[in-house]
């Protein structure tokens, strides 16, 4: 198992989609093994005090944070650092509240009824859960991508500019500039350049992807939230995502729900594992995939649970 991110890492392209991650991480499941699904009660949770060693300075502090769908707990006391510029990768089976996380990170669940955070975020230093906050800046300042690109029924142009709009007063030649450096920086402007008036959904799902975190980029947020952002997405198009994201990291700090280890791997610096809300372990990634402290993340990555 110990070579499992420098397999991850050094695939082809091509290698990479058609290798299941069963093979890439030589999983050795049993039907039984799997059902052997393990007890929070057994693990040794980390602490915040067992953050990785020599982290970049933190954009984000998550601190002591509860999270309700009604009377349901579905995060239970997390403590993570998001470190600034760095790609954290969360990582656990189905239902462990990895999407309830990182929505939380933008308050996207303000937009729902019965559903309350506790705790505090504190972005920059400031905690983005108080009261104080405008929560509209707030998602410019963290955007977010989901599952499915979800490009407005508008034009490539109009898709892009549209939250710089709702943010910046620019001028003309400036919002041209900005649809341009979003879409060149999202890895799209050679393919839409000539047909920036066409509509966002006539393009390829990867391409829709790509507009989708054009549209993010456009408004100069800090932090990048995606969620899942290949999961319906062909091979080709996750690579590029992919190389995308390497790329953003340079201004960006990026936070990414992923089901699949061999992306966890390959675009991460530091992975956190979680298990029925709870937050099992973080650390770097190649310490994660290599040498992960606790059974229960060793358990979920060879496959033996999950
Ligand atoms: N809108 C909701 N109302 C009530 N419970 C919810 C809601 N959304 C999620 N949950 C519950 O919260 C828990 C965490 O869900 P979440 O979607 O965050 O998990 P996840 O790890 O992202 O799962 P997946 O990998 O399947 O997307 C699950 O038990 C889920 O059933």
């Amino acid at each position: 198992m110990n070579d499992v991110v420098s397999k991850a890492r050094t695939e082809t392209t091509a290698d990479r989609f058609n290798s299941t991650t069963d093979s890439l991480l030589n999983r050795t499941t049993s039907h039984s093994a799997q059902s052997q699904q393990p007890n929070t009660a057994d693990f040794t949770k980390q602490s915040i005090h067992d953050m990785p060693k020599n982290m970049p300075k933190a954009k984000m502090e998550v601190r002591d944070l509860n999270f309700y769908y009604d009377d349901f707990q579905a995060l239970k006391n997390i403590n993570i650092d998001i470190a600034e510029k760095k790609v954290t990768a969360f990582i656990g089976p189905s239902g462990c509240g990895k999407s309830t996380l990182l929505r939380t990170f933008n308050r996207m669940y303000d937009l729902y009824p019965g559903m309350r955070a506790e705790g505090a975020i504190n972005l920059d230093g400031r905690n983005i859960l108080g009261k104080d906050i405008d929560v509209n800046l707030l998602r410019a300042q963290v955007g977010m991508v989901f599952q499915k690109p979800t490009p407005f029924p508008m034009s490539i142009y109009d898709n892009v500019a549209f939250g710089v709009k709702l943010y910046e007063k620019l001028s003309k030649d400036e919002l041209d500039h900005r649809v341009e450096w979003a879409l060149k920086k999202s890895a799209l402007w050679p393919e839409v350049k000539d047909k920036l008036k066409a509509s966002g959904l006539s393009l390829s799902g990867g391409q829709q992807q790509r507009l989708c975190i054009a549209r993010s980029v456009a408004t100069k947020p800090e932090v990048l939230l995606l969620d899942e952002p290949t999961s319906a997405l062909d091979p080709i198009s996750t690579s590029a995502i992919e190389d995308l994201i390497e790329d953003l990291k340079n201004d960006y700090t990026i936070a990414i729900v992923t089901h699949n280890m061999q992306q966890a791997a390959r675009v991460s610096d530091y992975t956190v594992y979680m298990y029925l809300g709870d937050m099992i372990e973080m650390g770097e990634t190649d310490q994660i995939f290599t040498k992960p402290t606790q059974t229960a993340t060793e358990d979920y990555i060879t496959g033996r649970y999950g």
